[in-house]
């Protein structure tokens, strides 16, 4: 149990990676605090899941490209569950889109959800450990799209190399707080955001032989390391970024 006694912030918890990372840090003793965008009822069961742990949790709606919904989720979640101690900035959107005739809203959502609500998030959260003044982990979900390109993510990659460059400078902002910045950079994990693009199973089999372990990735090869990260195993571990893809970057020839 590595998050005994703390309490974890995740965004866009409801589904997906974020809800792994909800329910790993639950399984290892963490009280949580979930940011939703739409259903109610999956923010609900991700709860539930949390509190048949005998862990306390509160699922806070709200859209991540507001920056007031920032400071909503962390007062919210000090005030029911008494402090923050992690936080996991998880919420992206990559909706897939040709390069040359990109609507300017999809490029602006883009960028808003994935990097503006990264930044917005991240001070909140941060100003609410420096309040507290014990320290505590950030872990911004990147990705291995901050390292390489995408035909149809040009929108999309430049704001995950944004939101591990972010943790780059915020681990300098705040490491004398004692407050840790890392990123994990996922490779390809099967979730709603990539259901559309892997439907063809040609291109699905394609990317999983592409991929040294021999298989896409779920959410919970990623929550693992997430709670690596925002744990005390990791005290000296700031600035970092944790690639998470089964071999799939180093695999060129
Ligand atoms: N699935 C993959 O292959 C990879 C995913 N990632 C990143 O992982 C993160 C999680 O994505 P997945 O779990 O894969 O997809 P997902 O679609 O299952 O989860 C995304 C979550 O973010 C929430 N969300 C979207 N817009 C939001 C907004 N404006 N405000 C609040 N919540 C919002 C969604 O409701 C959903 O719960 C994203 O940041 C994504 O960029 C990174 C690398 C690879
Ligand atoms: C959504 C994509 O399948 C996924 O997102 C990422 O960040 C990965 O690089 C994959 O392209």
């Amino acid at each position: 149990m590595l998050l005994v006694g703390k309490t974890v912030l995740v965004t866009g918890a409801s589904a997906g990676i974020g809800r792994a990372t909800a329910i790993a840090a639950a399984r290892h003793g963490a009280d949580v605090a979930i940011n939703f965008l739409g259903s109610e009822d999956e923010a609900a069961s991700c709860v539930a899941a949390i509190t048949a742990l005998g862990r306390k949790a509160i699922a806070v709606a709200g859209d991540v490209a507001d920056p007031a919904t920032a400071s909503d989720f962390v007062t919210r979640a000090a005030e029911a569950l008494g402090r923050v101690d992690v936080f996991v900035n998880n919420a992206g959107i990559c909706p897939f889109h040709a390069f040359l005739d990109m609507p300017v809203e999809t490029f602006e959502r883009t960028m808003r959800v994935n990097l503006h609500g990264a930044y917005f998030m991240v001070q909140a959260a941060a100003n609410q450990m420096m309040r507290q003044g014990q320290g505590g982990a950030i872990v911004a979900v990147s990705s291995i799209s901050a390292l390489v390109g995408g035909e149809y993510q040009t929108h999309y990659t430049p704001t995950k190399a944004g939101v591990h460059s972010l943790m780059q400078s915020t681990a300098i902002a705040l490491g004398r707080h004692g407050i840790r910045c890392n990123s994990v950079l996922p490779g390809t994990i099967l979730t709603d955001i990539n259901k559309e693009d892997l439907a063809d199973p040609e291109k699905r089999a394609r990317m999983a032989q592409r991929i040294p372990l021999g298989r896409l990735g779920e959410p919970d090869d990623i929550a693992g390391p997430i709670v690596f990260l925002a744990s005390d195993l990791a005290r000296y571990v700031t600035g970092a970024a944790l690639l998470v893809d089964g071999g799939a970057f180093v695999n060129l020839q």
